[in-house]
């Protein structure tokens, strides 16, 4: 497979609700969509995650598109590539920057799976023709709004609720949502709001019967999150400590955590999100795909994704029309009783709006 030309768009989308977590809140999203055109002119897509600030991880829309034009563009414009396999191999000497070089693998498995005329899920080994998903809850003015939106995304059919929690926002709110919902599934994500100092406050956690907590200690910690989890009974689950197979092996070996929650970007792409599945089935630990709010291109990636047999967790990839008004994909992602219908059409199964995506274009260039 020869790749033609690359273009990167940024484009900036309003949400529809400000998400709030322990680390700051997001309003409008900027993000960088990434196409990639053969010599027969069929286009591939690829979505980054990385935010506008460096908040969640180190990397930024910024930081995304100079490391894409420096040194990753040049290197897939330069080389033949036999499968989206070779991507990963391709961007290895270049360290980090997992957003930047997954967003422009998506685009490559994206267009493979068109030229083999397959659905990526099929390209990826996936087999589910549906999948379950749960709903992510920013932090909220108070306890009585968050109560009244579990109750509406309940109503809409999600099958687990995550909330988000940080000091002060925590057992007060879980014992307040417990109470009025004593059976659903439910977990809470910190986002590295606490320190293994905390541990007293974190096993009161245990009588919630949470399905896991996700990421309460560092960022880019293994260490005291296997000291925590000996002390706990609620499954710890890693998000922004796992960047590889590696960590994930180290993880598991540690005993950090009882779940990873893959995020395609986090983790340098679809590739690696793959190898740490297999990983993680073979060690019986349950995977779920994270979400990172993203638009529909990302949204597309994530379905074929969770489709691999070990995502066993609903994932955080709701309905398109939580998040926009309009998503830049037709048709739009929907939820039905909680689950996803998984597009049979080839690639990634949705079709880019291209005229409303040059409407939200604020700079775009193309490679050759
Ligand atoms: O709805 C989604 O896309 C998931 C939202 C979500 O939980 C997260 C989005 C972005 C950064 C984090 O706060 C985060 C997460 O940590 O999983
Ligand atoms: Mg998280």
């Amino acid at each position: 497979m020869k790749i033609q030309e690359i273009t990167l768009r940024l484009l900036r989308m309003k949400m529809n609700f400000s998400f709030v977590t322990s680390f700051g809140s997001i309003e409008d999203k900027d993000f960088i969509l990434v196409e990639t055109k053969s010599i027969d002119g069929i286009s591939g897509w690829g979505e980054s995650v990385a935010f506008y600030a460096p908040l969640y991880n180190e990397e930024t829309v910024q930081t995304n598109w100079h490391i894409m034009e420096e040194f990753l563009i040049p290197l897939l414009l330069k080389n033949e590539i036999n499968h989206p396999d070779d991507v990963s191999k391709l961007f290895s000497p270049i360290r980090g920057n997992n957003m930047a070089k997954a967003a422009l693998e998506g685009a490559v498995w994206d267009l493979y799976a068109k030229l083999e005329q397959i659905p990526l899920y099929k390209a990826l080994g996936g087999e589910k023709k549906e999948i379950a998903v749960g709903v992510s809850i920013g932090i909220q003015n108070s306890i009585d709004e968050l109560l009244d939106l579990i109750e509406r995304y309940l109503s809409e059919g999600y099958q687990r609720i995550k909330v988000k929690i940080k000091p002060g926002w925590d057992i007060d709110c879980l014992k307040a949502i417990r109470n009025k919902f004593p059976t659903t599934p439910l977990m809470a994500d910190a986002n590295s709001a606490y320190r293994l100092e905390d541990i007293e406050l974190l096993k009161q956690l245990d009588a919630f019967d949470l399905l896991m907590i996700e990421q309460p200690l560092a960022y880019d910690d293994i260490i005291d999150h296997a000291k925590l989890q000996k002390e706990l009974k609620t499954p710890i689950c890693l998000d922004e400590s796992i960047h590889s197979f590696e960590d994930a092996r180290k993880a598991i070996e540690l005993g950090s955590c009882k779940v990873i929650n893959i995020k395609i970007g986090r983790v340098g792409g679809l590739t690696e999100s793959k190898k740490i599945h297999d990983l993680c089935k073979e060690k019986n630990i349950p995977v779920w795909c994270g979400g990172m709010l993203e638009a529909g291109i990302g949204r597309a990636h994530n379905i074929a994704l969770t489709t691999l047999s070990n995502f066993t967790l609903p994932g955080d990839t709701a309905a398109s029309s939580r998040y926009w008004e309009q998503d830049i994909i037709e048709p739009e992602v929907t939820v039905n009783n909680g689950f996803i219908t998984v597009p049979e059409r080839i690639g990634i199964g949705y079709t880019p709006n291209l005229d409303y995506i040059e409407k939200l274009t604020t700079y775009k260039k193309t490679y050759k």
